[in-house]
């Protein structure tokens, strides 16, 4: 990546390659905002055959289009065995969290067929960078219909999304990729537990290991029935106040963290069915909430098995510890993935998470997550500990 050129890229306010290594330049925003009344005031002009419509992704009509594009063309893994299928219903949540706009949801149409070829998405997000707060875009769900990569449509969508939040007056964006761009300000790498290993081998999304029969390898990764931790239990609604606090509390310690008040630990961490699980431990004894877990749902398409064609993967999401030893936290966390017939668990090395992937047999997977910044830069690469916030 440091041969490669970037014509997009470099032209934009984010780290360069080149400037790697040279701590002289400030950390905090690289390009000072305008005023709003000198944004580009018209959208940015497409290919004659094309046209810019803003999804309401809550009509049912347009979330179906959204949808199917998604499962159609977006995030395959390296060996193009599995491509992302988000549900309606997660992007739905995902897109609509508190102060979200609608203009942030942005799509591309072929003018004749109608037919939406292009997505990218925006959702307001307060990010605390070390002491700072700063009001960020989180931007997402990039893509482009197969038929019309290598077209240089990608720029265009991130040219037309930073418009429209300069529109209201942000100036900066957080994103992650499985690619490597200018610049990451930490590289994460995935985990994988599995939870349903013959499935998991019959989809040629694991191997049977050196030595391994296959029942040998079932009793590897069998759980517990119940999980072990007393007062362990489902969050519910008025728990928002003590999460938030148990939340806002821990991510302290963490360089890049979400800022969230209750209304965000409200939408993003209240349990929701298919779209995202969350748990406490309330002592038994004094009824304090002293832990927290929580997973997303985000299933993936099996682009060539004949007997599955759906891989049910859980993926860890903010988890808190502070009296039960986040092992044991986890370990009830894969217990319930397991009876609510999850395959797969996956997690990032960030925040705690690596003190017990390895112990909960967690396998490396095969790639890595880049996180960015827009237009803040920071003085040093961070470790993937130092940073405590997960994006969809
Ligand atoms: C202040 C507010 C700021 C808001 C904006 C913040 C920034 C937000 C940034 C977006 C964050 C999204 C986060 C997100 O959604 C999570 S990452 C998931 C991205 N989506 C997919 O991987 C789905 C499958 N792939 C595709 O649909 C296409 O391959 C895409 C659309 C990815 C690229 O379409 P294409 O037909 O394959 O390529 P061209 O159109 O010919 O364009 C080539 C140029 O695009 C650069 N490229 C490639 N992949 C990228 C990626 N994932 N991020 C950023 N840039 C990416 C590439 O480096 C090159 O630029 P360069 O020549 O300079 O190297
Ligand atoms: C984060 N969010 C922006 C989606 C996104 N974009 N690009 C990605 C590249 C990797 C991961 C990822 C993150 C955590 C994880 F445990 C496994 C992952 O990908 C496995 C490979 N894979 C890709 C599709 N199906 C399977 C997510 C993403």
């Amino acid at each position: 990546s440091l041969a490669k050129r970037h014509k997009f890229w470099e032209t934009q306010p984010v780290g360069q390659f080149k400037e790697l290594g040279d701590t002289s330049l400030p950390e905090g925003p690289i390009e000072q905002p305008t005023p709003v009344s000198e944004v580009k005031q018209e959208p940015y002009n497409l290919p004659a055959p094309y046209e810019w419509i803003t999804c309401d992704i809550d009509s049912e009509e347009v979330c179906s289009e959204v949808y199917n594009l998604l499962t159609n063309n977006y995030v395959e893994d390296d060996e193009n065995m599995f491509r992302f299928n988000y549900s309606k219903e997660f992007l739905r949540w995902a897109l609509r969290p508190p102060g979200y706009y609608r203009s942030w949801h942005i799509g591309v149409r072929v003018k004749s067929s109608k037919k939406l070829v292009a997505f990218i998405t925006g959702v307001p997000a307060r990010i605390r960078v070390r002491d700072a707060v700063v009001l960020m875009a989180e931007v997402n769900f990039l893509c482009v219909h197969k038929k019309l990569r290598s077209k240089r449509l990608a720029p265009v969508m991130i040219k037309e999304v930073t418009r429209r939040v300069h529109l209201e007056n942000i100036w900066q964006a957080a994103y992650t990729a499985g690619v490597v761009l200018p610049t990451p300000i930490t590289t994460c790498q995935y985990w994988h537990r599995s939870l349903n290993p013959k499935k998991l081998i019959d989809v040629g999304f694991s191997r049977l290991g050196a030595r391994m029969t296959m029942s040998r390898t079932i009793k590897l990764y069998k759980l517990p029935d119940q999980t072990a931790t007393p007062g362990f239990r489902k969050m519910e609604p008025h728990d928002v106040p003590a999460v938030t606090r148990l939340l806002r509390n821990y991510l302290k310690q963490f360089v890049v963290a979400p800022d969230f008040d209750e209304d965000d630990v409200e939408h993003w961490l209240l349990p929701k069915e298919d779209v995202v699980d969350s748990y406490l431990v309330e002592s038994p004894e004094t009824h304090e909430i002293t832990d927290f877990c929580s997973f997303y749902t985000l299933p993936s398409s099996i682009l060539g098995s004949q007997n599955h064609s759906v891989l049910k993967a859980a993926y860890s999401y903010y988890n808190v510890s502070t009296k039960t030893p986040l092992l044991q936290l986890m370990n009830d966390a894969l217990i319930v993935a397991k009876k609510k017939d999850f395959d797969v668990f996956n997690a990032l090395d960030v925040m705690h998470n690596e003190t017990f992937l390895k112990e909960l047999k967690f396998g490396p997977g095969d790639g890595k997550l880049h996180y960015y910044l827009y237009n803040y830069r920071l003085k040093h690469v961070l470790r993937s500990s130092e940073l405590g916030l997960v994006l969809l």
